[in-house]
């Protein structure tokens, strides 16, 4: 069997020599081009596995090539080489199709890793992909469901956008199916053989971010007892998903606009930094744009994140799909056959707005089979006005948190409830029995351990009081499910074994 082929298309005879040799001693054979007319007469006879191309060249530019491969449809992963420094470039050229890209001074770990990932993706060339995503409509294997034109325009969409690196955007209102989106991204993509991680940046505190998503040493910090990677070491080779990505506080999006331009990390505490290879998928349901005019949200990031945009429509535009999501979250409630919506039932839920959108209608279903009789569904069984979600606040009993951190530790004495409405009103939280009681003024040995402690402990009790229904302790405390979720895998929590 013959190794894939790949052509290089760059002028600077040194730096094409160099791209030359470390694709041969990873096995591949090369093509190689100095200019546009070159390229386009190797590219007219030869089907290749990756096209890597400088941006600038004697007769005219690597976008132009770009373009033209893109165009093709054919699906052949071409990279561009940029100069340092102009990420705009960068982003210029994924946003015309570009798979990827590297910057110059080539890093050659980089460009291994670059063209590692686009041979996974030519394994299964692009006519092949377009026939698993049609399978996957048709035998409904798709994790979105749905016939709509809307559902079907996407999911055509994330087959496309499976096949490149670039750095999606998803907008969407709550409950859309925004995460499920990015999975499927994931999942279809040349990395799906490694992890998918999603963090909300929103349940985060701001104090403990940094060691969050970059990792720390040993010894970084007081607690700091063992080495621990952070979200981008633990996506190394995969996604990782920034949903509620509006939340970040404007710290952290120097840091992340500096990881994600770079390519690399810096672990809290150590001196060198590490290279990571993730794509990057942010999601929000705010609207970032209007935040960048507000000084809310950095330009600069939000360039860098927004280079492909993803829409998902909301539930009430594509109200066809209603009885396809009822039926299979019926299964998923009650198992096959087990469930189904009484008469009238269909026509009352397209008359509701679905503020919540996939997930309120999780929600309402949940809520109505507990009042149905023998798994038959009635009009009366649906609360509609009272299913509003949770999952549209802002968390702001761990912004709370996170200023608390800030804020000198409170005395046992000045202890007061934890379920604060506002982040304004923050409220001190009570150390649970098992944290050391702290005197006035005096400080916590270990700050994260501590804040931990309390945050482990308001969910717990939020989950006790609640018989551990986390839709119910997630609105208790005024967060979202996914948010709760992850919080409880974070500090471990587990609902009791029945
Ligand atoms: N098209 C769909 N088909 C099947 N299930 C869906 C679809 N869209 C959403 N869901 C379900 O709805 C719920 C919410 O989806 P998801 O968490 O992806 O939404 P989101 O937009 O990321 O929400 P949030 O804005 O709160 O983060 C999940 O349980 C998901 O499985």
């Amino acid at each position: 069997m013959s190794s894939p082929r790949i052509l290089v298309v760059d002028d600077e005879a040194d730096l094409r020599e160099l791209l030359e040799i470390t694709l041969v001693k990873m096995g591949l054979d090369v093509d190689s081009a100095s200019t546009v007319r070159e390229a386009r007469s190797l590219l007219g006879q030869t089907e290749y596995a990756l096209v890597l191309t400088d941006m600038r060249l004697p007769d005219g530019t690597g976008l132009e090539l770009v373009r033209e491969v893109a165009g093709t449809g054919r699906g052949t992963p071409i990279a561009v080489i940029t100069a340092y420094g102009s990420a705009e470039n960068a982003v210029i050229a994924l946003k015309a199709g570009a798979f990827d890209y590297v910057s110059k001074p080539v890093v050659l770990d980089d460009l291994r890793t670059m063209v590692r990932s686009a041979l996974r993706l030519s394994e299964k060339p692009a006519a092949q992909a377009a026939q698993d995503a049609e399978a996957g409509i048709e035998a409904g294997n798709s994790r979105l469901l749905g016939r709509s034109q809307a559902m079907q325009a996407l999911r055509a969409q994330i087959g496309r956008l499976a096949r490149s690196q670039a750095p999606i955007a998803i907008n969407g209102e709550s409950g859309s199916g925004k995460e499920l989106a990015a999975r499927e991204i994931h999942a279809q993509s040349a990395r799906a053989g490694k992890p998918f991680v999603a963090v909300n940046c929103g349940a985060i505190p701001e104090a403990l971010m940094e060691a969050e998503f970059f990792g720390y040493r040993k010894g970084a910090f007081t607690g700091a007892t063992d080495e621990r990677d952070g979200f981008f070491q633990a996506a190394n080779g995969g996604t990782l998903m920034l949903d509620e990505v509006a939340d970040l506080p404007l710290a952290m999006q120097v840091k992340l606009l500096r990881a994600i331009q770079e390519r690399r990390v810096r672990k809290i505490g150590a001196t060198a930094e590490e290279a990571v290879d993730v794509r990057i998928i942010s999601a929000t349901h705010k609207n970032l744009a209007r935040l960048v005019e507000n000084g809310q949200f950095r330009q600069d990031l939000f360039y860098r994140l927004n280079v492909i945009e993803l829409t998902l429509p909301p539930l009430r535009e594509r109200l066809d799909d209603l009885p396809l999501l009822a039926d299979a979250i019926l299964v998923r409630l009650a198992g096959p056959g087990n469930a189904r919506l009484g008469a009238g039932v269909l026509d009352a839920l397209r008359g509701y707005a679905f503020p919540g959108n996939v997930r309120e209608l999780e929600n309402v279903l949940e809520r109505a089979l507990a009042f149905a009789n023998d798994g038959v569904i009635e009009v009366g069984d649906l609360s509609l006005k009272g299913a509003r979600l949770a999952g549209q606040g802002e968390a702001p009993q761990l912004q709370a948190l996170a200023q608390a951190a800030a804020a000198p530790v409170p005395a046992p004495a000045a202890a007061q409830g934890a379920s604060a409405s506002a982040p304004t009103m923050a409220p001190t939280p009570a150390p649970p029995d098992s944290l050391p009681a702290l005197g006035a003024g005096e400080l916590p040995s270990n700050l994260p351990d501590y804040l931990c402690q309390i945050e482990r402990d308001i969910i717990q009790r939020a989950l006790q009081q609640t018989q551990f229904n986390r839709t119910q302790a997630a609105s208790l405390l005024g967060i979202s499910v996914r948010q709760l979720r992850y919080q409880m895998q974070k500090l471990d929590i587990h609902a009791p074994e029945p």
